[in-house]
């Protein structure tokens, strides 16, 4: 049976939306416009701020009204006019009404500028585009030659290469001297050390294809099953611990921002109590949501331990907790949760997981206490572990 076959039955899955962000210059519109020649981008709508600004002439076939515009390729591709509900909400009435035959992917460019949460927050809040879109991943460009510099300087520069789940290095191609190189490198080690588990591509190897950029999210995109271990990458944390050392044998680890961000994991072979999951995480949104940059994972239930409950927030805004029929992937079948944080310790995070799941240690205080008053939690002083 094919996901269209159930669709005309039961309600639609949710149509993966992916978004790309880059500070100014990074490269989107260069990399949009590759992505768009992709055959692999055929059923893919991509939502710009200006067409004026990427060079459509040459693929554009006809306009069908609304500010969608079918590309040779088979990709749709329309402006945001209104705002960006709008934007969506006409792709699905589109969809709905027939005149888009197919919609397998959206695919956002946002301005460089741009927090890319309150766009996350934007579809993952409202009532009924929650249920028709999800957010597959971020993609994240940074220039190989300006981009230490401009995560130096900017720290919307450097929240987007947290949050992403694929980093694109853009530019490598202009690394000429050995000094260039060695920068380079440097800032390779500082990007796994600020976001481990994303990958990172190199546009000018050939590496920014649809295939590399789109379907990061919880399910294969070929087969549709859930891969957990894909979609988490926690050996790339693992890996980090030795990274972090030799990053600080490197000239540029001075970087006040970036000992702001966290990129941890959590587990537990111990099954959670379906309550003590919610209050952790209402906790965690209500009291600490703005420095929760992305949380995704698995828990296990201990109401229902063979079902995983699926975990992904971007800041205080979580996707409704999804139950998976089984767990994908044959015997580990641990909680594992991966946080990207800022401002926000590590060890601060593991005491209040460790309190609500049963694994207390010694010097935490009890749940209770916790959830009378999140603000004082000892331990916690605003410095960093
Ligand atoms: N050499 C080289 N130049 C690149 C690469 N990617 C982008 N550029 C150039 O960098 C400049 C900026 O690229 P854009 O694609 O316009 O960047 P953008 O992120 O869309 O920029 P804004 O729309 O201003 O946010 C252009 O002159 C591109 O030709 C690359 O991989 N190698």
């Amino acid at each position: 049976m094919t996901e269209n076959d159930a669709g005309r039955r039961g309600p639609k899955p949710p149509i993966p939306l992916t978004v790309i962000t880059g500070f100014l210059g990074a490269g989107k519109t260069t990399l949009l416009n590759r992505l768009l020649k992709d055959p692999a981008m055929a059923d893919t709508a991509v939502v710009i701020n200006e067409f004026g600004e990427i060079g459509l002439d040459h693929l554009l076939v006809e306009g069908s009204g609304e500010g969608i515009v079918e590309l040779s390729s088979g990709c749709l591709c329309c402006t945001i006019r209104g705002d960006l509900v709008t934007t969506l909400e006409d792709l699905l009435r589109g969809l709905d009404n027939g005149r888009i035959a197919r919609l397998d992917r959206v695919v956002i460019e946002t301005t460089g500028l741009a927090d890319p949460a309150p766009i996350l927050h934007t579809i993952m809040l409202h009532p009924y585009l929650s249920l028709r879109y999800r957010l597959d991943g971020v993609v994240t460009l940074v220039d190989a030659i300006n981009g230490n510099a401009t995560l130096d300087a900017h720290e919307e520069a450097l929240r987007q290469a947290a949050v992403a789940d694929r980093i694109v290095l853009t530019k490598t191609d202009l690394i000429e001297s050995d000094a260039q190189r060695s920068e380079f490198d440097g800032f390779l080690v500082r990007l796994a050390t600020l976001n481990p588990g994303a990958k990172r591509l190199e546009a000018s190897a050939g590496e920014a294809v649809a295939a590399n950029l789109l379907g990061t999210g919880l399910y294969d995109p070929e087969s549709k099953i859930p891969d957990v271990a894909r979609w988490l990458n926690e050996e790339a944390y693992r890996d980090r611990a030795h990274h972090h050392h030799h990053g600080h044998d490197h000239s540029h680890d001075v970087n006040r921002h970036d000992d702001r961000i966290r990129a941890f994991t959590l587990s537990t072979s111990k099954p959670i109590q379906a309550s003590a999951l919610e209050m952790f995480l209402d906790l965690m949104r209500s009291a600490h949501g703005p420095k929760l940059l992305r949380v995704k994972g698995v828990v296990r239930i201990a109401e229902d331990p063979d079902r995983p409950v699926v975990i992904h927030g971007v800041q205080h805004v979580f996707h409704p907790p999804a139950t998976l029929p089984a767990w994908p992937n044959g015997d580990d079948r641990r909680t594992r949760l991966v946080f990207i944080t800022s401002d926000l310790p590590e060890g601060f995070v593991r005491r209040m997981f460790d309190a609500f799941t049963g694994g207390l240690a010694p010097d935490t205080p009890d749940r209770q206490a916790m959830t009378d008053n999140p603000l004082s939690i000892g331990g916690f002083s605003g410095t960093f572990d």
